[in-house]
């Protein structure tokens, strides 16, 4: 019989024993919109452990930046509990949240998030200035180091609008890593770019993630999950059980479930996707930006519609179900009559 040991606990100072990472045990997120709930987490437990580089998986909605913020310090859960390195992060106030996030935790976002009027090196340069322990000569020594780390140093007294989305993001994981994070949160790290770009942004990311760090990525791209060393599925606020992929012990049973569950959502975006063009509300010629997809069509439409989207959309147009182009993350729409009857 296996014995689970008891976790020690310090009730004064909330610190833990453990051996993973990242605890989150129970945990409910529910944003209140004027009086309305809305139940974002509904019973999350997960373990990390350290250097993993976890997936985050699942339609759009189902909660999977919510627990990206409730990790990285950004918000507090309604209930449950999140630890890291065994330390309670609900009884941190605000100051001791921001200082755990200064000095352990790095962001990648899918927009890169850099200040446009500075350089490369200077939005580096950023955290090593929020840290306060280097000198200015060392910050900048360190922030150069760290774009040479993504092979980045040649460009780096170039703005933001002077790179490509893949050298932005690329700055953006030199930032990430300035204060030599534990812990690297990644919100659809390849989101925005073309797939070629988003396979060497993933390289890097592998490359870094092997040195030590934890990663954790919320993703609806299949290429992200196949740098993950797990993935954990994400539906309506809970944790899809049974699809949890580990390594390569994914079995057929479960592979088969993952396949399914895949080829619902893709139908239902599929439909969703003709049913829109086809309907009235589109014109006869519009172009939408593919990454910005979300504010320009309705709230109903949008329900499971980013996950594999720009596959999707590149399907239906290889299919000719979609009379259109995708330029520069552009999808251009031409409404003509025969496609449109249908
Ligand atoms: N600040 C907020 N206020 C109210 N509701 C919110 C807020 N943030 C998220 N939600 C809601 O919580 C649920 C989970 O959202 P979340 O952004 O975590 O999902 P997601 O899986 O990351 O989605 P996506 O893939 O589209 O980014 C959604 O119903 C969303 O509308």
């Amino acid at each position: 019989m296996v014995l689970h040991r008891p976790k020690k606990i310090d009730q004064n100072i909330g610190i833990i024993e453990t051996k993973y990472k990242i605890l989150v045990e129970g945990v409910h997120k529910t944003y209140l919109l004027g009086t309305t709930a809305v139940p974002a987490l509904r019973g999350m437990d997960v373990k990390i452990k350290p250097g993993e580089f976890l997936g985050l998986m699942g339609p759009s909605g189902c909660g999977k930046t919510t627990l990206l913020n409730l990790i990285g310090g950004l918000d507090y859960p309604t209930r449950g509990k999140i630890y890291l390195d065994g330390k309670d992060m609900s009884l941190l106030d605000e100051n001791q949240l921001a200082d755990l996030r200064r000095d352990n935790i790095g962001y990648v976002f899918q927009f890169y998030n850099l200040l446009p009027l500075l350089t490369a090196l200077e939005n580096v340069m950023i955290p090593l200035h929020f840290q306060g322990t280097l000198s200015r000569r060392a910050r900048k020594r360190k922030a150069m180091e760290l774009l040479k780390l993504v092979k980045l140093d040649e460009r780096s007294h170039h703005t933001p609008s002077e790179l490509s989305g893949g050298e932005q993001q690329r700055v953006a994981i030199a930032r990430a890593f300035a204060n030599d994070p534990s812990i690297v949160l990644l919100d659809e790290p390849t989101g925005d770019l073309d797939s070629k770009t988003g396979i060497e942004i993933l390289n890097l990311l592998r490359d870094l993630n092997r040195k030590g760090a934890t990663f954790i990525s919320a993703t609806h791209d299949a290429a992200v999950s196949e740098y993950c060393t797990r993935i954990i599925h994400i539906r309506d606020g809970k944790i899809v059980k049974g699809l949890e992929v580990s390594g390569l012990k994914e079995t057929d049973e479960m592979r088969e479930a993952r396949l399914s569950l895949q080829s619902e959502y893709k139908e239902r975006c599929e439909r969703k996707i003709l049913e829109f063009i086809r309907s009235e509300k589109s014109q006869d010629i519009f172009e939408i930006r593919i990454s910005k997809i979300k504010d320009s069509i309705d709230q109903e439409i949008l329900t499971n519609l980013p996950m594999y989207f720009d596959d999707l959309v590149s399907e239906l147009i290889d299919k000719e179900d979609i009379p259109g182009k995708i330029k520069s993350g552009v999808l251009i729409l031409e409404k003509t009559k025969n496609v449109f009857e249908a």
